[in-house]
């Protein structure tokens, strides 16, 4: 599956997942939502969950901004809007909270959630921390891929939810 990122660059460029991600032709990098290919846009903002339902709609595409501007409003793309279900990040800046993933935590996510665990673990390999992103979330993407749609995502992370109170 192609990986896109809408790169808006208003965050530090040494530290940015997506700008690694490109340095080594693993995704590409848009500098305007015209540019952008249409399809799966990751964004924490959007009511539907991600669902393997959502596999073939496309290109994958997340926004890598910083976490200050990423409001709502900042998510124009044109493309089925999709927030990932319940998962910890495992980056050294947030490491341990649910749902402020980076961009290459919410791209490996959805690729999990597709079924495609090996390109997931191949964008991960770049970070010396990314694969204590699928440990630490190893039952949850898994329960999330084997789910028929958003609805049943939704269940499941409520547990999650429900456990984490
Ligand atoms: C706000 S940017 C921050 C990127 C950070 N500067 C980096 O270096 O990775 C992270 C992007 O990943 C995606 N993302 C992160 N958490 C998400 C979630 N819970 N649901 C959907 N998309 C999410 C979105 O596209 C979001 O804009």
């Amino acid at each position: 599956m192609d990986l896109h990122v809408r790169y808006e660059g208003d965050d530090d460029p040494k530290k940015c997942t997506a700008k690694k991600l490109d340095r080594f032709d693993l995704a590409a990098l848009h500098r305007s939502d015209r540019a952008t290919p249409y399809g799966v846009v990751l964004n924490p903002h959007a009511e539907k969950a991600l669902s393997p339902a959502d596999k073939d709609s496309g290109a994958l595409v997340a926004l890598d901004c910083s976490w200050e501007s990423a409001g709502e409003a900042m998510f124009s793309l044109p493309g089925e809007h999709r927030a990932l279900p319940y998962l910890v990040a495992a980056n050294p800046v947030n490491f341990g909270r649910p749902m402020q993933l980076t961009t290459v935590e919410a791209l490996a996510a959805a690729l999990v959630i597709f079924g495609a665990k090996e390109h997931a673990e191949e964008i991960l390999s770049k970070f010396n921390w990314g694969h204590t992103f699928l440990e630490l979330n190893e039952e949850p993407l898994r329960r999330y891929s084997e789910c028929e749609d958003s609805t049943e995502i939704i269940e499941i992370q409520q547990e999650y939810l429900d456990r984490a109170e």
